[in-house]
């Protein structure tokens, strides 16, 4: 835990009760007013309740007092004490119903409410965060607890002054008894609260302490227990291996629950027993005074439920205290990820001053965060409208990562990427997203209807059934579409009744017909797209390709020569620069690295 929170003031780390109060209060006006008042009525009427029970006794001893003394008794006050106690208990029994019932009407909007708030968020942040493995412990933390928790920190709150409001009631009714019983009453309470404190904290310290192994917990679950991964899992029998680390995780975090949850308990047991000392000792007080007669029976039956009750009152708001501090300290994670600071997204520009010029990269350089060498380095190139370009080069030499920075999925630390003569950083995002259609090595697999698959490639016409088979047409794909049972509306993925399975090739021509969605577009990019085709497709897609470029820049990555030598300008890169450029003829001609790895390719297909 840093040490701006375990340094912060012990009240401090109360800043977040008010705006968890305005999160409920904005989520349900009516349901919180009704939460207010019901708290009010439920604190207020025990006091009634032990002051009538006072009533009731006296008014019995004074009945019985009168039938010893004349024979005759008037049981009119008994019964009146009677029914209005059995009244107030029945109110009381209502108000804690109504609260229960508000509370749980409150937590399922609240709960909903603040999930939208935390994916709301996720959709602003930057490929960069989603990498960034503190924040995404935030982002599972603030999933996993903070939903819970505003609406556990306002019902605390309330339960304080539930409690507070009873406490001032019984303080004021023992007042008549001594002063000195109030005093004891409050302090009693003291150290079992000051123990609690401190655990709420130890716990919490715990909880972020183990964010790392939670997530990897959760992670491993994911693994053992997805359709996706099942295939590896068995084949590879790495079922066992991965159980037992699962297992594994939980023993060390379960030890580390264990022992706060015996101390807590000990030290709450422990400070608990001074507690109940100074109730018994008050009742010994309370009885010998009776004894002395200098208070009726009848009173004496309330004070010792007052001192009872007021004792488990001083419990119930230390203990909430204890309990708001906790919820504050969770709520600040919750905060800490929603108040995460997102860079400007771009300016405003949703036109170039020369269209003509088309991409131009500029002395790019580009490290990802945490990472020691560069990833690229010094890039320049320049593609016009109308001129496809292929991006060669090994595993790992920063193909990807050049088409992330044009994508602007990451700003370049060093040079700028111009685009129509306008630096990428002041587009309009989203006419700069119009504009390029990307489709990665890695893209997603949506467990959706086909059509909606490929639909993804433009929000504006998701559900646009001719839009997705003309795009369809496009990626080759119709053939295929047209012989699943429900076509276009067939639906994917194994996490859905009746999902249907494809195979890696005719996923890509999915991925290809969602970027061919994007008929605006007129910068696409393919990332190694035809990998998984079969040959005779791939070389129909790349005369498609060819024939759909007029007037539009094609960049396409690949390993396969037979395609790349397509492209009018070939880079080839190597651990982030840029090696060698030209057409396949000049290349060729200078016979280094792209015409040696073509004879080599070359060779393999002798
Ligand atoms: N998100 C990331 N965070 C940190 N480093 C990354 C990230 N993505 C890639 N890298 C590193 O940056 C370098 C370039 O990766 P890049 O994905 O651009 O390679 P590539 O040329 O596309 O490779 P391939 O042919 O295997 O697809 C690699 O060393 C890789 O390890």
């Amino acid at each position: 835990m840093p040490d701006h929170l375990s340094a912060r003031s012990f009240l401090g780390v109360f800043r977040f009760s008010a705006r968890a109060l305005e999160l409920v209060w904005s989520t349900n006006r009516a349901l919180t007013v009704a939460l207010a008042l019901l708290t009010l009525a439920a604190g207020l009427l025990p006091a009634g309740i032990a002051f009538l029970g006072a009533q009731i006794v006296d008014a019995v001893v004074a009945a019985h007092a009168a039938l010893a003394a004349d024979g005759g008794a008037s049981l009119r006050w008994v019964f009146t004490w009677v029914a209005l106690e059995g009244g107030l208990v029945a109110a009381l029994a209502g108000a804690q119903r109504g609260l229960s019932l508000c509370q749980s009407l409150l937590r399922a909007q609240l709960g909903q409410r603040i999930n939208v708030m935390i994916l709301d968020k996720a959709l602003t942040l930057e490929l960069a965060h989603f990498e960034d493995s503190e924040f995404y412990d935030k982002l599972t933390r603030a999933r996993r607890e903070a939903s819970s928790r505003p609406l556990s920190l306002v019902m605390r709150t309330f339960g304080l002054a539930q409690h507070a409001v009873s406490l001032i009631s019984y303080g004021t009714l023992l007042l008549r008894f001594s002063p000195w019983a109030v005093l004891v009453l409050l302090l009693a309470g003291l150290p079992a609260f000051l123990a609690e404190t401190k655990f709420s904290g130890d716990a919490f310290r715990l909880f972020r302490w183990r964010s790392p192994q939670t997530r990897m917990q959760m992670y491993l679950e994911t693994v053992l227990a997805r359709e996706d991964h099942a295939k590896e899992v068995q084949l590879y029998g790495l079922g066992a291996l991965l159980l037992e680390r699962y297992r594994g995780i939980f023993d060390t975090l379960y030890r580390a629950d264990r022992d706060l949850t015996i101390r807590r308990d000990s030290w709450g047991f422990g400070l608990g027993l001074i507690g109940t000392a100074t109730l018994y000792a008050a009742y010994a007080w309370v009885a010998v005074t009776t004894v002395a007669g200098r208070i009726t029976l009848g009173q004496m039956t309330m004070y010792l439920m007052l001192f009872r009750q007021g004792q488990a009152a001083v419990s119930a708001i230390l203990a909430a205290i204890g309990g708001m501090y906790e919820d504050n300290l969770y709520l600040s994670t919750l905060y800490e990820y929603l108040e995460t600071p997102v860079a400007a997204r771009g300016g405003r520009a949703q036109h170039g001053p020369d269209p003509a010029d088309g991409i131009r990269f500029e002395q790019v350089g580009f490290t990802y965060p945490g990472a020691s060498a560069p990833a690229l380095d010094d890039i320049n190139l320049h593609i016009r409208p109308g001129q496809s370009l292929a991006l060669v080069g090994r595993n790992g030499s920063g193909k990807t990562t050049l088409i992330k920075l044009l994508a602007r999925l990451y700003m370049p630390e060093r040079g700028r990427i111009l685009l129509d003569g306008l630096d990428l950083r002041a587009w309009d995002e989203r006419t700069l997203r119009e504009r390029i259609g990307v489709i990665f090595q890695d893209f997603a697999r949506y467990q959706m209807r086909v059509g909606e698959n490929v639909g993804a490639g433009d929000v504006r016409h998701f559900e646009d059934e001719a839009r997705w088979r003309k795009a369809a047409d496009k990626g080759l794909a119709t053939a295929f579409i047209d012989t699943l049972p429900g076509g276009f509306h067939t639906q994917l993925g194994k996490w859905f009744h009746d999902g249907r399975e494809l195979s890696g090739g005719q996923w890509q021509k999915i991925a290809l017909a969602r970027a061919f969605m994007r008929a605006r577009a007129d910068i696409l990019v393919l990332d190694e797209p035809t990998a998984a085709m079969d040959a005779e497709a791939e070389a129909a897609i790349f005369e498609h390709f060819r024939r759909l470029t007029g007037g539009r820049i094609a960049i396409l990555i690949s390993h396969r020569f037979s395609t790349v030598r397509m492209a009018d300008q070939i880079i080839v890169i190597q651990d982030g620069r840029i090696v060698e450029r030209g057409s396949h003829t000049q290349l060729m001609g200078r016979d280094g690295h792209y015409a040696h790895l073509f004879s080599l390719q070359a060779q393999g297909y002798r």
